[in-house]
């Protein structure tokens, strides 16, 4: 157990010291004034802090009572006063403010303060039991929300559950609409303390300094419009997770300043000169490709690195489709229509292109929703929704596609024997001349290759012959 001891006395301090050398397991640490103790709690994880009111010859002083608050506030240490017993008034002051308890310096004895002591350091013991509890039953638990039994979802689940038990940095990536989100949340739910915030923000949503401000927070008159000081996200989530969505669209000047909390584990409001600590965990989520954007010099490698500890891919929906009915029948649920969707209709969807994910799948249901006719939803009825917005695309539709350019092409004769002779010649190609091999790729027996090749024998066809 580390204790900080504040006090403007070095004899007091010594005093304290001595008292409680019979405590086992103690590290001390001495602080003579305010600034001294916000340094020695920024540098270092303190569990009590000892703290005299006046922290200076000034009989008004009361600097004892700005650090509890601060404490409070910033720092997971537990606050004591420790002062004389002529400052009654303060000492309510400091136990509104959140101090644990306090001890009177006159007649100050071991029998005093060391059950004290004792007693939080048993706490804390607890507590740290709680916490590993905590985590290894959330370990255990699926993450609310996330549906689907895919072994690609039960990959990422195993992963997030690992992950979760960690505090260091970690970088959520994944095409658009896969989940990130809900990653980021299980990351949280499953992590060592649920109960602290989760505070999310998004990097490309709003201007620099407007996000600078929300992120660091401010002082006073630190800019035009700056009325009052406001705290920032990095202190408002305590012990919790800051989570940083499109981590990409992140301005390059707070790129450097998130930098340094990650380093240095302390931050500076805008205008204000002394730093503070940030205990939270860093989470951020992209669906861009952030080594493109490192070689392209808009994101910083450093950055990157420092995000990068642990990375979670979340995999898009064309590689769990498995995972469709299940999606389907979750979305359902949130209806206030009893939609059924008939297994055509399942079937259908589970074979389409959805370059939107399970975003777009939910959208999908929404839209259902509103437009269906009838509760049954058939393949008849998905084609027939108005709009294209927020339906899948048929993995068939490049084919349409190439149908279409090649009945646009400008020139007279057989479009259909010239695209049959272009697909045969293209499947030699890649079959290096191969009759066999190259029937195979078109789906088609050798004779008909043979057939097709025999009505143009003028045309000479590259490659050995088999
Ligand atoms: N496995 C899942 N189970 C249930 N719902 C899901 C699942 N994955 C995603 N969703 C839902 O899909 C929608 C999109 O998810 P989310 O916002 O987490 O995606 P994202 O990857 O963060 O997207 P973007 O990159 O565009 O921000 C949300 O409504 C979310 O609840």
């Amino acid at each position: 157990m580390k204790i900080l001891i504040i006090d403007d006395h070095r004899s007091a301090r010594r005093i304290l010291t001595t008292v409680l050398s019979s405590m086992a397991g103690v590290e001390f640490r001495e602080a003579a004034s305010l600034d001294e103790a916000q340094r020695c709690l920024r540098e270092e994880f303190i569990d009590v802090a000892l703290v005299d009111i006046r922290l200076s010859a000034d009989a008004c002083n009361t600097d004892g009572l700005t650090l509890i608050e601060e404490i409070r506030k910033c720092t997971s240490a537990v606050p004591i006063v420790v002062t004389a017993s002529s400052e009654m008034e303060e000492i309510r002051k400091a136990m509104r403010l959140g101090a644990y308890d306090y001890v009177l310096k006159d007649g100050l004895c071991k029998e005093l303060i060391v059950p004290i002591l004792e007693g939080l350091r048993d706490r804390r013991r607890l507590e740290q039991e709680v916490q590993v509890l905590r985590a290894r039953e959330g370990a255990q638990r699926m993450p609310v929300g996330m549906v689907g039994t895919s072994a690609a979802l039960q990959r990422l689940l195993s992963l997030v559950r690992r992950v979760a038990l960690s505090d260091r940095p970690v970088l959520v990536l994944g095409p658009t609409g896969t989940g990130k989100e809900l990653v980021v949340r299980a990351l949280h739910a499953m992590g060592a303390r649920p109960d602290a915030p989760l505070l999310e923000i998004n990097c490309g949503a709003i201007p620099e300094q407007l996000m600078e401000s929300q992120l660091f927070g401010h002082e006073r008159g630190a800019f035009t419009g700056a009325e009052r000081r406001q705290d920032g996200l990095m202190k408002a989530v305590g012990q919790g997770t800051l989570f940083l969505d499109e981590i990409a669209e992140l301005p390059l000047s707070l790129q450097a300043k998130l930098l340094r909390v990650l380093e240095a584990g302390h931050f500076r409001p805008i205008g204000a000169t002394a730093e503070q600590p940030f205990h939270g965990r860093v989470a951020a989520a992209t669906h861009a490709d952030l080594e493109d954007l490192v070689r392209q010099r808009r994101f910083r490698e450093d950055l990157y690195f420092r995000l990068n500890v642990l990375e979670v891919r979340v995999p898009s929906l064309e590689d769990r489709c498995e995972d469709i009915p299940a999606l389907l029948a979750h979305f359902v649920q949130q209806q206030r229509r009893p939609l059924r969707f008939s297994s055509e209709a399942v079937d259908l969807l589970t074979r389409m292109a959805w370059p939107g994910n399970v975003r777009q799948l939910r959208n999908l249901v929404d839209r259902v929703a509103v437009f269906a006719e009838t509760d049954e939803v058939t393949p008849e009825v998905l084609s027939g929704l108005p709009g294209r917005s927020g339906q899948g695309t048929s993995r068939e539709d490049p084919l349409k596609e190439l149908v279409r350019m090649v009945l646009r092409m400008p020139e007279a004769g057989d479009k259909l024997e010239r695209l049959e002779q272009a697909m045969i010649s293209e499947a030699m190609t890649l079959a290096e001349g191969n009759k066999s091999a190259a029937a195979r790729l078109l789906g088609v027996h050798r004779k008909a290759i043979e057939r097709r090749l025999g009505r143009k024998e003028d045309e000479p066809l590259s490659g050995p012959e088999d």
